[in-house]
């Protein structure tokens, strides 16, 4: 029903005209709905139209066609009323003023939301105190690392105690500790009724704070997932680099089942696997063989792409 969606968005297009060149069509017929009190994640590579959709949303871009609305409100016609319900923190040094303190940038912030003095200054000590910068509140924010400005951004989008958050790559630039603490504190905001879209190009981060996530590439969405499809993604397409393989260790590694593929780039060898468990085989078949140094990675998020649109039938780009 409609009533019960956070987020709703209908055939959203959106083209970007370029001087000179061909127009972007950075969203091309987005339809999406998220659930109130639900954490979704939307995870895709660089490009993808994260950024236009959360802008469209936030009602700071136009569509170019298609609707979409805020638990109910028409992110074009009912801006007052969209802009009233959600809390936006999209990343780096934007809307940040760095020549005033931590302090200082919610209480400005806190004034646009026309908020009387004294509740501001009480709701600014509690959201300095809950994104763990309580202490560093009187310091310029020139001074602070990526992380901490991150972690300002996740407090003034709570100003005013919003029921959806929009977070545009929240965590990046934050420390694994500083991550950590951000997934908390989204389970917390999902545990007092909020809905969070949360956009992300790390798997590791969708599978753990996303009650659900939606896949979006070249400005469609490819689907929505339970995030232990993603958990699952993430351990079958693992990727093993060891130096100074064997010719013959590499033909080896490529006749297993379960390797997708093996690069070679200068001394080093790439093997990518697209099943749970190869990893560790090609671990064995490598030690075995006498190599010596040998590490594993996650997946990026464009190497287990290339399996899932290409498992979907969807053409690559
Ligand atoms: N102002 C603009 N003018 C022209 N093209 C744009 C503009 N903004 C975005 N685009 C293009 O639209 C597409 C989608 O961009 P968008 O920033 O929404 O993607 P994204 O998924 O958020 O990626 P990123 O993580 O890199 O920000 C890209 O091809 C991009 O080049």
């Amino acid at each position: 029903m409609a009533q019960d969606l956070a987020v709703e968005a209908k055939g959203l297009r959106r083209v970007y005209e370029r001087r000179g060149g061909s127009p972007a069509v950075a969203l091309d017929g987005v339809d999406l709905q998220v659930r109130r009190g639900e954490v979704r994640g939307l995870l895709g590579p660089n490009g993808a139209g994260k950024t236009t959709l959360c802008k469209i949303l936030s009602t700071v871009l136009l569509p170019s066609g298609g609707t979409a609305s805020i638990n109910g409100h028409d992110v074009v016609r009912e801006t007052a009323e969209v802009r009233r319900t959600i809390g936006i923190a999209f990343g780096g040094e934007r809307g940040l003023y760095t020549r005033l303190t931590a302090r200082q940038n919610l209480m400005y912030w806190s004034a646009l939301y026309r908020q009387r003095t004294r509740q501001a200054r009480a709701r600014v000590e509690y959201l300095l105190d809950r994104i763990g910068l309580a202490e560093k509140a009187d310091e310029r924010v020139e001074t602070f690392s990526r992380g901490m400005k991150q972690r300002l951004h996740l407090a003034r989008a709570l100003i005013g105690n919003p029921e959806v958050l929009l977070l545009d790559e929240p965590t990046i630039g934050m420390d694994p500790v500083a991550a950590r603490d951000f997934r908390a504190l989204v389970a917390e905001l999902q545990g007092e009724g909020r809905t969070v879209l949360v956009t992300t190009h790390d798997m590791a981060e969708a599978e753990a704070v996303c009650d659900r996530v939606t896949l979006i590439d070249g400005g469609r969405l490819l689907g929505t997932e339970e995030p232990r499809t993603i958990g699952g993604w993430l351990s079958a397409h693992e990727r093993v680099t060891a130096t100074a393989v064997p010719s013959r260790v590499v033909a080896e590694l490529r006749a297993l089942p379960g390797v997708a593929q093996v690069l070679s780039e200068g001394d080093r060898t790439i093997v990518e696997t697209s099943a749970e468990g190869t990893g560790g085989q090609v671990l064995r078949h490598l030690i075995d063989a006498g190599v010596t140094e040998v590490s594993t990675g996650r997946p990026t998020l464009e190497d287990v792409y290339l399996h899932v649109i290409g498992d979907r039938g969807l053409k690559l780009r």
